[in-house]
């Protein structure tokens, strides 16, 4: 479904993504890990269109995207979630919700019913501001948003940060759900790599924009961990 080549990616002339080279199959959860810095954020950022420049090959569903705008890259059902959420506060859950519909191609305002049953928050808080929920209910908000564009690959970053922990655990339901029960496609990246060894079928470790060390999410053991990402 996705993949990529050899890519670079750059902020001005600093090359921060050097030569990654990574596919995921429709349906596959695929994860990113690597200490603080490394370039996770802009690996999602350059599947978005968002650096200065990349190079290299990204192909999905047979598209070559690296030459297509981000609005183009979205419409071809490629959700973004950055970390820190991005929620507009002003807007109501609601308004906030029919923005994600705007990507889709088929010109719908329509919010899939699917996101209430998942986040019933959102239903309860419908016509409160995004900037009165907690952090925890923007996140929820964030990737029902996302999901009201009714993707076909979710990208997340960190999407756990700095959420109470039981939230985190509905967050982490939520997506174990929408990928083996509805079949999407997810890259996560995270710092939390027990969730990543739990639900990746592959992961990424990335060291200074270039990839170190890859497998199944089950090779992420403690060892690994202590070796590559302890601090
Ligand atoms: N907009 C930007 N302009 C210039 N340099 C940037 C920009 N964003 C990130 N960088 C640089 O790119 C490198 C990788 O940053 P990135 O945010 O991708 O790392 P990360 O692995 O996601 O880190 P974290 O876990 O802290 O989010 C860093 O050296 C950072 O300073």
């Amino acid at each position: 479904m996705l993949e990529v080549k050899d890519l670079y990616s750059y902020y001005g002339k600093s090359p921060v993504i050097q030569g990654i080279d990574f596919q995921v199959a429709e349906g596959g959860f695929f994860g990113v890990v690597g200490r603080n810095g490394v370039g996770k954020t802009t690996l999602l950022r350059t599947l978005m269109g968002l650096t200065d420049r990349a190079t290299g090959t990204i192909r999905f569903n047979g598209q070559d995207l690296l030459q297509k705008t981000t609005p183009e890259r979205a419409g071809a059902g490629i959700a973004y979630i950055p970390q820190g959420r991005e929620v507009i506060p002003r807007f109501t859950v609601r308004e906030n919700l029919i923005m994600g519909t705007f990507p889709r191609e088929d010109g719908s305002r329509d919010i899939p019913e699917h996101i209430f049953e998942m986040f019933p928050i959102l239903d309860e808080f419908i016509e409160r501001r995004a900037g009165d929920l907690s952090g925890g209910q923007q996140q929820q908000l964030a990737i029902g948003r996302a999901l009201a564009m009714k993707p076909r690959i979710m990208l997340l970053d960190e999407p756990t940060e700095g959420i109470q922990p039981n939230i985190v655990q509905q967050i982490e339901q939520v997506l174990k759900q929408l990928n083996r029960e509805m079949g999407l496609t997810i890259i996560l990246v995270e710092q939390n790599t027990r969730f990543v060894r739990e639900v990746a079928d592959e992961f990424l470790l990335i060291e200074k924009g270039r990839v170190s060390l890859r497998g199944p999410g089950e090779a992420l053991t403690g060892e690994v961990v202590e070796k590559y990402l302890s601090i």
